[in-house]
């Protein structure tokens, strides 16, 4: 379908990008597929651009189409070694190639506004344990959101929600993770979220920058 890239958005957001992590599977229940397409539109309709992991397989390919078609721009970011079409398919949008995982990771992080989850398998739960031991460190303070599409994530939540009863996890930095059914309600939640964790690891986050090969510590923590 051709992008459309003059129609007009509907809603305002605080985010210009958001970053995506999802299954490179379909899943199973075709609610996941279902979200992934709703996640795309809801995006579009509030003007916001896409970061994800680039390709067209599983969930990733789902939403990166749904927001490519609604006009909005769509950035992949692919290791080298993922790029070749057999294992990702074709990216809609525009393509950045970096050198490995790590980098993969830390380009999105840097690209974006905020993260959601879709249901997905290892990659997805990596991608999203990372970006909240972040922002629990205080490297960055952008929102976390999780579609939780049909109770998908329930174990999880109830795992985190046992590692703070068990002094693991503190009440505030569970409160970084948002989560809800729909990509509307999350949305919603995503808009008027506020950071909760105190002071921002400074020395951290320049660590962290120049082992990711970013000079300056706002090019993370923005
Ligand atoms: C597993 C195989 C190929 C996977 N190919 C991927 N292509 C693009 N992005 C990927 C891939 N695998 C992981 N990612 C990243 O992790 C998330 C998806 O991983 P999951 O394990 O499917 O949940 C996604 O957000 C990507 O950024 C060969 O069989």
């Amino acid at each position: 379908m051709e992008n459309q890239q003059q129609r007009q958005p509907s809603m305002k957001s605080r985010f210009r990008r958001v970053c995506v992590f999802c299954g490179s599977s379909p899943g199973k229940n075709p609610n996941y597929q279902h979200a992934a397409i709703q996640l795309g539109k809801q995006l579009v309709e509030r003007n916001i651009d896409l970061v994800y992991g680039g390709g067209s397989i599983g969930l990733m390919g789902l939403v990166s189409q749904a927001v490519y078609d609604g006009g909005r721009h769509v950035l992949g970011v692919i290791p080298k070694t993922l790029m070749p079409r057999e294992i990702t398919g074709e990216t809609v949008g525009e393509v950045k190639a970096v050198s490995g995982m790590h980098q993969r990771k830390a380009e999105m992080a840097r690209q974006a506004d905020a993260f959601i989850a879709l249901p997905g398998g290892y990659g997805t739960l990596e991608e999203l344990l990372e970006v909240i031991t972040w922002a629990q460190l205080g490297i960055h303070d952008k929102p976390v959101g999780l579609m939780n599409v049909d109770g998908y994530y329930n174990s999880l939540l109830s795992f985190i929600d046992k590692a703070v009863d068990e002094g693991f996890i503190t009440p505030a930095a569970r409160h970084i993770i948002v989560s809800a059914h729909t990509a509307q309600e999350l949305m919603c939640l995503l808009e008027d979220y506020e950071a909760e964790h105190s002071g921002v690891a400074s020395k951290l986050s320049w660590e962290m920058g120049q082992q990711l090969g970013y000079t300056v510590k706002s090019d993370i923590s923005r």
